[in-house]
């Protein structure tokens, strides 16, 4: 049985149309995947429905062998960590400090462990310099690295990543990746939900493509950036390096260095106009 799995899983908010229709989809530890999709396609919903904080109509998620229908919400979410997409929905404490020491110190962990923990979650986020300043004086693209920290400190097995990389730059989208393969190699499961492709052929291996409330394909990256008939029905494009890549006949280079490691003797000579 996988760590996480949504099995032929429906759901509608109250009063309101059905919002997925019959999606399954497992996760191992350690995996790294990105659920892609255009706006309204059931994204957020679907993590919501894997941390607990929804309950399906129908079907099951289950988590580390238990249904998370017998489970509060808190139990699933130490074992399933959400970041949501908007760090001001998260934030409560006035520094950085506590916001992140927060659950630890909920649990009643010892202060010392919750220093070390705090610290380290502080450092791999770029936060080590900030603890004690109130989260509002940072600007929102800090903040959601505040609730990175906050989730990854309690040590949960999944970590649920929503947009991450909307309005960071280019330097705390590169933290971001490093956040992703530090938890991965820690042996803990990825999934983000994400717009920028880029992000995902960079740091993902497998992607779940959803539109009209359910699963299109979940395959390797490689395979569904070049199925053109899920791209478009899903409105998907795929990254710019990937789109110049095909115009110089290597279409399985998603990443510039698939591209930079490809032989390009023979090559046809560049028609760069891209779609
Ligand atoms: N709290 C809610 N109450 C009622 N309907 C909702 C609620 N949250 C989302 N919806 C509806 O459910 C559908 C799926 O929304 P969801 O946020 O899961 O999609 P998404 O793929 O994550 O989109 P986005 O990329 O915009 O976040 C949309 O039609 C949305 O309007």
């Amino acid at each position: 049985m996988a760590y996480l799995e949504l099995k032929h899983v429906s759901f509608a908010y109250p009063q309101g149309p059905s919002v997925l229709d019959d999606i399954s989809m497992n996760f191992e530890l350690g995996e790294s995947v990105a659920l892609i999709g255009q706006n309204g396609a059931g994204k957020t919903t679907t993590v919501k429905l894997m941390n607990g904080l929804l309950k399906p109509l129908t079907g099951t998620v289950s988590v580390d062998g238990a249904s998370t229908a017998q489970l509060q919400t808190s139990q699933v979410a130490e074992k399933v960590g959400y970041v949501f997409q908007n760090p001001n929905d998260q934030i409560f404490q006035d520094s950085i400090r506590k916001e992140i020491a927060y659950g630890l110190v909920r649990n009643k962990v010892s202060k010392s462990l919750v220093d070390a923990r705090v610290q380290a979650a502080a450092q791999l986020c770029g936060l080590a310099d900030e603890l004690d300043t109130h989260p509002y004086d940072l600007p929102f693209s800090v903040r959601k690295f505040v609730t990175i920290a906050a989730v990854l400190v309690m040590d949960p097995q999944v970590l649920i990543l929503d947009e991450p990389t909307a309005g960071q730059d280019a330097p705390a989208t590169e933290r971001l990746g490093e956040i992703v393969q530090t938890a991965v190699g820690q042996g803990k499961t990825v999934i983000t939900i994400t717009h920028d492709m880029e992000f995902v052929t960079s740091q993902f291996k497998r992607a779940i493509v959803m539109a009209h409330r359910r699963v299109l394909l979940d395959a390797a990256v490689q395979q569904v950036f070049n199925d053109d008939a899920v791209l478009k029905e899903a409105n998907l494009q795929r990254p710019y390096i990937a789109q110049l890549a095909r115009q110089l006949g290597v279409p399985e280079a998603l990443t510039v260095s698939d591209l930079l490691s490809h032989d390009m003797k023979g090559a046809p000579p560049a028609n760069t106009r891209l779609e």
